[in-house]
């Protein structure tokens, strides 16, 4: 099955770039108006770009809601609910949008159950797209997919110690084990929400460094196979969601691989 999650942020992404381009080409033609004050600007191409986002939308999603700032300004409710919610700033930052200030930014948030589950920030004069999702918050290792690999190491007692962790994870029982064939990917699919925990001994510092730091800033956790600080030059990594998952680490056979930083042997 499609990733849902994935695919909506996809077309948040889309949507926010076309929109984008929009304010870029009306950059020359602003048609300035105010909102509270006399300094709270606002032109037709909030406006219309809130409602090109909003259309664009509700044509691939039409059960979905919205809050935009220029539909709340304009008198519709801002009332979030449990429902699949897109909160809208079109144009965030009129102010330098009207003054030629080159920072002006497409923002868009997605709720679901009132909790905002990726932002999609792009700012247009820049073209620098920024967007994040979420760990999982699943606490129960039971309801969890777990992602591992088996590595490239065939002596008999690594490959044992492999497949003793994998039965031992198994039979928690979790809902399922997966291995995408890179350890950058599986961390990713830690970071985006779509596995709970990735475990494996025996990768790399350059396997992992990358894919480390953005499950850290999706909220997840890193840990050694043993449960301590990771050490990245170990070659041995567990990535969670959080550090209830995390206690897979008691179910890992753990060994020691000779680490990366260790001296060349002669
Ligand atoms: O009106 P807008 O340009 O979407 O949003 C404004 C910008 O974020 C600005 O930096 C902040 O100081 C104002 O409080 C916001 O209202
Ligand atoms: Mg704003
Ligand atoms: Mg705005």
């Amino acid at each position: 099955m499609d990733d849902v999650l994935q695919n909506i942020m996809d077309h948040a992404v889309a949507v926010a770039r076309e929109a984008g381009q929009v304010c870029m080409w009306e950059g020359l033609l602003i048609y300035v108006m105010t909102k509270s004050s006399t300094v709270d600007l606002v032109t037709q191409t909030d406006q219309r770009v809130e409602h090109l986002i909003i259309q664009s939308v509700k044509k691939k999603f039409p059960t979905h809601r919205f809050i935009g700032e220029e539909s709340v300004a304009a008198g519709e409710a801002c009332v979030l609910t449990d429902d699949p919610t897109w909160i809208i700033d079109p144009i965030d930052g009129t102010t330098n949008f009207v003054h030629s200030f080159p920072f002006v930014a497409v923002s868009i948030g997605f709720s679901v159950d009132k909790k905002i589950q990726f932002g999609v920030v792009y700012s247009c004069l820049e073209d620098k797209m920024f967007t994040a999702r979420r760990v999982s918050d699943q606490e129960d290792v039971r309801r969890s997919i777990i992602a591992t690999e088996f590595g490239s190491n065939r002596e008999t007692e690594t490959v044992e110690k492999i497949f003793s962790s994998l039965r031992n994870i198994l039979n928690i029982p979790v809902h399922g084990v997966r291995g995408a064939g890179t350890a950058a990917v599986n961390m990713c699919l830690v970071a985006s929400g779509c596995v709970e925990a990735y475990y494996e001994v025996g990768v790399h510092v350059w396997d992992v460094a990358a894919g480390s730091v953005i499950v850290e800033e999706a909220g997840g956790v890193l840990m050694d196979v043993e449960g301590g600080p990771v050490d990245l030059m170990s070659r041995r990594i567990v990535a969670a969601n959080n550090g209830t998952v995390a206690h897979i680490v008691k179910e890992i056979d753990a060994f020691s691989p000779t680490r990366d930083d260790a001296p060349p042997t002669q």
